[in-house]
């Protein structure tokens, strides 16, 4: 879609155009608010201050839409399908990686209580390993911190993609 098309669509439109992007509503509702937008700049700059507003509650929402790091996302949806996307450097062969990623899961869900998070495009499954080992060190605070960086990032690479 382009930025024209965007800026012009009706609300509802508009708003279905983005929401893949992350499964919280207002954040999505005030992006669209603020059409139009004199450039992709200007999208991605208050897309990122909106997401900057972000706290436990909203980490919480999002997190329905991102499957577990190693767990094939299923179904047909377009989140599904970026998921397998982003995903696509685990090796799902690696079977030793896989179980050594859904043990860190555990772990981490056992520890703070939700999903572990982690912008996947870009990163091997080792690398996300190794992010994982790494947090299960944070304390609350800290990790909450990080993984609503690791939702913004996932949020607007694929705002950017919706654009490209
Ligand atoms: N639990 C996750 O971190 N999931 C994901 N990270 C991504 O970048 N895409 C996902 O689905």
């Amino acid at each position: 879609m382009s930025l024209e098309q965007f800026n012009q669509a009706p609300a509802a439109d508009a708003k279905q155009q983005i929401a893949h992007c992350v499964a919280i509503a207002d954040w999505s509702e005030a992006l669209v608010a603020a059409r139009p937008f004199a450039s992709l700049a200007s999208l991605l700059t208050t897309a990122n201050a909106l997401a900057g507003e972000w706290d436990a509650q909203a980490l919480n929402q999002a997190l329905s839409a991102h499957p577990r790091i190693g767990e094939k996302a299923q179904g047909t949806g377009k989140e599904a399908t970026l998921s397998r996307g982003e995903q696509s450097s685990v090796n799902a062969d690696d079977l030793a990686l896989k179980q050594a990623l859904q043990a860190g899961n555990a772990a981490y869900e056992e520890q703070f209580g939700r999903v572990f998070l982690i912008r996947a495009k870009g990163r091997s499954g080792e690398e996300m390993l190794s992010e994982l080992v790494r947090r299960l060190a944070n304390d609350p605070q800290q990790e909450q911190q990080e993984a609503l960086q690791q939702l913004r990032e996932i949020t607007l690479l694929r705002l950017k993609e919706t654009f490209a």
